[in-house]
């Protein structure tokens, strides 16, 4: 999608088809991308382990995990798939992020020592070609120290930690949302996921793209890091930035409603977004 910056486009679940496409009959686990994801400080553990999850059912490749030391034992035993590394010195193994096709950095991390130090890493040694889902934490020590990004670099904010990112009040960012995310957009040059009903996404010179999906169950603590591990995830598999960040939204939103429409809204937990999102990535299948 092309266009002027005012343009908005409201996506519904139709939509996933244009970029959830069937897989090749030979392709293996190498053409389907390798995710890193990096946080779940002492007291987070479960923010990280929700987005590596996600980031699987949403058909990365290869999922690795670097964590508190804590956390490695209890990751491993609820996904086996995940290859997860205790980082107990605040560095990133240079092997994982030298492998990474993508790193999401944030959701549990914390701002203390152990978190910055890694969130600098990934900002200095990532590869250039290395696309960075900053979501959480990551985007608390972005506004609390400004930096510039790699291109295409995709921020999940809420509106709090938008009105962090903006220096505002998070009544401001809910009065103006659209504003508020081309403001985004143009300060951190960026691919900006605004999230909240009717979450926005949008690029700089680029239109940006609503969706309506979603409901008030999903007000519950872990649910935007299933949302950054599922981007994290379709990045992976070749979406460009925008395209990557848009279908993970709407697949998350979606996701989030055909489980509510389950059990109903109240007491929705981020895991039960699980196999809706494996799913919905389907859309072939399900159609
Ligand atoms: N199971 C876990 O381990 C979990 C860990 N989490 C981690 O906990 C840390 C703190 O994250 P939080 O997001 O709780 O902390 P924040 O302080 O960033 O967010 C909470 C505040 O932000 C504002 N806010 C959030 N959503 C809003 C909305 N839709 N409209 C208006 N204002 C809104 C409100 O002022 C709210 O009190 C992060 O590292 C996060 O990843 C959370 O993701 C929850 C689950
Ligand atoms: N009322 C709502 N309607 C639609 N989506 C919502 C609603 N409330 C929360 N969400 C979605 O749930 C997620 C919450 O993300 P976030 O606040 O980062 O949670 P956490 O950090 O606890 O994982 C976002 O994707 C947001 O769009
Ligand atoms: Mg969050």
């Amino acid at each position: 999608m092309t266009g002027a910056p005012h343009e908005l486009e409201d996506l519904r679940e139709d939509d996933l088809a244009r970029w959830l496409r069937p897989r090749a009959r030979d392709s293996h686990k190498g053409d389907h991308g390798r995710v890193l994801c990096i946080g779940g400080d002492s007291g987070h553990g479960g923010a990280i382990m929700l987005a590596a999850e996600a980031a699987l059912r949403c058909g990365a490749g290869l999922v690795d995990v670097a964590t508190h030391v804590l956390h490695v034992p209890a990751l491993l035993a609820r996904r086996p798939e995940v290859m997860a590394q205790a980082v107990d010195d605040g560095r990133v193994p240079a092997a994982l992020l030298a492998s990474a096709d993508v790193i999401l950095c944030g959701p549990g991390l914390g701002q203390g020592d152990w978190g910055a130090a890694m969130f600098a890493q990934v900002l200095d040694d990532a590869r250039p070609d290395t696309r960075l889902v900053l979501d959480a934490d990551a985007l608390n020590l972005l506004a609390r120290r400004p930096r510039a990004l790699p291109a295409d670099s995709i921020l999940t904010p809420h509106p709090g930690e938008a009105a962090r990112l903006l220096g505002i009040e998070a009544s401001e960012v809910q009065r103006d949302r659209a504003g508020a995310l081309q403001g985004l957009c143009a300060r951190y040059a960026a691919v900006v996921v605004l999230k909240g009903a009717g979450t926005l996404v949008g690029a700089t010179g680029r239109g940006a793209r609503r969706i309506s999906a979603g409901n008030p169950g999903m007000a519950v603590g872990g649910m935007g890091d299933v949302l950054a591990g599922t981007i994290a995830g379709l990045c992976a598999q070749g979406l460009e930035a925008a395209d990557a960040a848009a279908c993970g939204a709407l697949l998350h939103a979606c996701a989030g409603d055909a489980a509510a429409g389950e059990g109903g809204e109240r007491g929705l937990l981020p895991a039960d977004l699980m196999p809706w999102l494996r799913r919905l990535a389907n859309p072939q299948a399900t159609a």
